[in-house]
């Protein structure tokens, strides 16, 4: 199956280091939307894995994170596309979850929801821990400079890393 992973903050929309705490926060990339929509159009599932430490930090709650999620899949079905599954770990760092990136948990959790291998699987990050958790899993490690990815980039890569400069460059690549 034509089955594209992403991690959510930095990538779908604005990042920030205080973390992206309310709705209003929760900024979308419009090339990012756009992007979602024009990949579910042409077939592919699109699915995404996000860290979300704030809500083990009590920085915001579920019903706050879901509101986000809704607010994503509203703005990428305006554009006629579809969002698949969203996992997300809601645990801290010291947790020992097996969720968390850069653990590949949640890559495994969306294969086993759409009973497919990861092997060879694009999984987009801005992130080492995003690379980390691809490596993992023999996904496709990509990585884009939007949110913390110039940061990312300025340290050494996992060989074989892919790098655009956002989103929407890595769909004109796979729609091309
Ligand atoms: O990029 P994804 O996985 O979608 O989400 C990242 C967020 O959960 C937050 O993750 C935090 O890392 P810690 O969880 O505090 O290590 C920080 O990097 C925040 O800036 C960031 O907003
Ligand atoms: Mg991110
Ligand atoms: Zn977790």
């Amino acid at each position: 199956m034509k089955l594209l992973i992403l991690d959510r903050d930095g990538v779908i929309n604005e990042d920030s280091d205080a973390y992206i705490k309310t709705l209003d926060e929760w900024i979308p990339i419009p090339s990012s939307i756009t992007a979602i929509a024009r990949l579910s159009q042409a077939g592919w599932t699109v699915a995404v894995a996000t860290n979300q430490s704030g809500i083990a930090r009590g920085y915001y709650d579920m019903a706050t994170l879901e509101s986000m999620h809704a607010r994503l899949r509203q703005l990428v079905a305006e554009q006629g596309g579809e969002v698949g599954l969203i996992v997300h770990c809601p645990h801290g760092p010291d947790d020992g979850c097996d969720c968390r990136k850069p653990k590949p948990g949640m890559l495994q959790q969306i294969a086993a929801h759409y009973a497919t291998e990861l092997a060879g699987i694009w999984f987009v990050g801005d992130s080492s821990g995003d690379l980390q958790a691809a490596l993992a899993v023999d996904c496709q490690p990509v990585l884009v400079k939007t949110g913390k990815g110039e940061r990312t980039l300025a340290k050494p890569l996992p060989p074989g890393t892919l790098v655009f400069d956002d989103l929407a460059a890595v769909a004109d690549q796979l729609l091309s």
